[in-house]
């Protein structure tokens, strides 16, 4: 019985793909929306979890650091800090009760996210305003007990009285019906470092000092005018990125106000760097964020420092030059790894700069919605999500 609670919900199955017509997969009805939250088994209660207060905010970090995803080896696990899950999940906009928590005794044992967004599908004129999920979590101590597929169903009425019908979220598993399958890929900047912790390992023929000679970066970057993100600069990189994402099949319209939240530096969060060459002309930017894992049982090491490539946009540098800045400016801030996934133009550094691909997947799915085309090329996704 793979996928029970899957069939049940407004997705594409693999016969559908031809039959059902492009947009919404069933049409949402206000006046039907469950007003009350679902049942839960007695003793479990809903609340929403306020990221502002310090004591709830380190109830979720705990509860993620850990519960939350594992490689497919179980060797890491993310460990998202307060801050990044405050800047991920305070946005403008937000709604107070899309930060759902499930406690059994005051204790916080599931827990599942969703943030406003509007999204532009398959060049469509339309921008569908829906839900972007995230951190769907269940304390390993309380699973099979089916609290996944009722924190989804609670979430998902909570979005629909908002009268927002679709939804966009990843997963490393597959589920009925991905819209992409991309793939990530790691670059090294510490091979010591990641030889030690187990995340990559030498073949007969490679020794350590190989290694890094083969990942040695140069100290400083090579563009010229490439200086952090300012908040003078937030109207230049909104045009940039705005402009930038049309090109692909799904993307985000950024306000001013959002490109202030999501790109402004943030220490340890998200770092964005900007080339302004001649006076005040921001001609390209690049930006990764910072999602340590925890290194499950190593005896020298507690964390893996990985930087995740967030959006980047070349107009007037190459997108190789652009990156291979990008990676010695996470090497200067003291990462391990830089990750990317095959999306975007990612494909045009992956290779040349030395990525190595990993041994998983990230699907993307889009909750209510058939897609004109059934599968979208990786590089047709113009959306990162944390
Ligand atoms: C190295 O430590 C890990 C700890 C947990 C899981 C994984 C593998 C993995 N599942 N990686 C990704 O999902 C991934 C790889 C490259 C870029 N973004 C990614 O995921 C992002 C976006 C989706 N939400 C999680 C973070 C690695």
């Amino acid at each position: 019985k793979p996928h029970q609670f899957w069939e049940t919900q407004p997705m594409p199955n693999i016969n559908e793909l031809e039959s059902l017509k492009p947009g919404p997969i069933q049409e949402g009805i206000l006046a039907d929306v469950r007003k009350d939250p679902y049942n839960l088994i007695s003793k479990f209660e809903w609340c929403n979890v306020d990221l502002r207060n310090d004591e709830q905010a380190q109830q979720v970090y705990t509860l993620l650091k850990e519960n939350y995803v594992e490689d497919d080896d179980n060797m890491f696990r993310f460990d998202y800090s307060i801050e990044f899950l405050r800047w991920a999940l305070l946005p403008p906009g937000q709604h107070p009760d899309w930060i759902v928590g499930v406690k059994v005794n005051q204790k916080l044992v599931g827990f599942i996210t969703g943030i406003p967004v509007t999204l532009h599908i398959e060049n469509q004129q339309t921008k569908v305003k829906m839900t972007e999920i995230n951190f769907l979590c269940v304390h390993k101590k309380i699973r099979a007990n089916r609290l996944a597929p009722v924190l989804i169903k609670e979430i998902t009425r909570r979005v629909h009285i908002k009268n927002m019908w679709q939804a966009v979220y990843t997963a490393g598993i597959v589920v009925p019906t991905p819209i992409s399958q991309t793939r990530y890929y790691h670059r090294s900047l510490n091979a010591k470092k990641l030889i030690e912790v187990g995340f990559s390992s030498l073949s007969a023929r490679q020794t350590i000092a190989r290694q890094q000679k083969l990942y040695k970066l140069p100290e400083e970057p090579k563009t010229q005018g490439l200086r952090p993100m300012k908040k003078k600069d937030v109207a230049q990189v909104t045009k940039l990125l705005n402009e930038y994402l049309k090109q692909f099949k799904l993307y985000f319209k950024y306000t001013e106000d959002e490109v202030k939240h999501w790109f402004l530096p943030r220490k340890d969060v998200i770092s964005t760097y900007v080339v302004e060459k001649e006076q005040g002309v921001v001609t390209d930017f690049l930006s990764f964020y910072n999602l340590p894992s925890q290194v499950i049982k190593n005896p020298k090491h507690t964390h893996l420092r990985a930087a995740y490539s967030y959006y980047n946009v070349a107009t007037q540098t190459p997108i190789v030059q652009l990156m291979y800045d990008a990676l010695i400016l996470a090497k200067n801030e003291g990462y391990d790894v830089f990750n990317a996934l095959d999306i975007m133009e990612n494909e045009k550094f992956l290779k040349e700069l030395m990525f190595c691909p990993g041994d998983g997947q990230l699907n993307y799915y889009l909750y209510n919605w058939k897609l004109e085309s059934n599968m979208l090329k990786p590089e047709e996704i113009g959306i990162v999500l944390v």
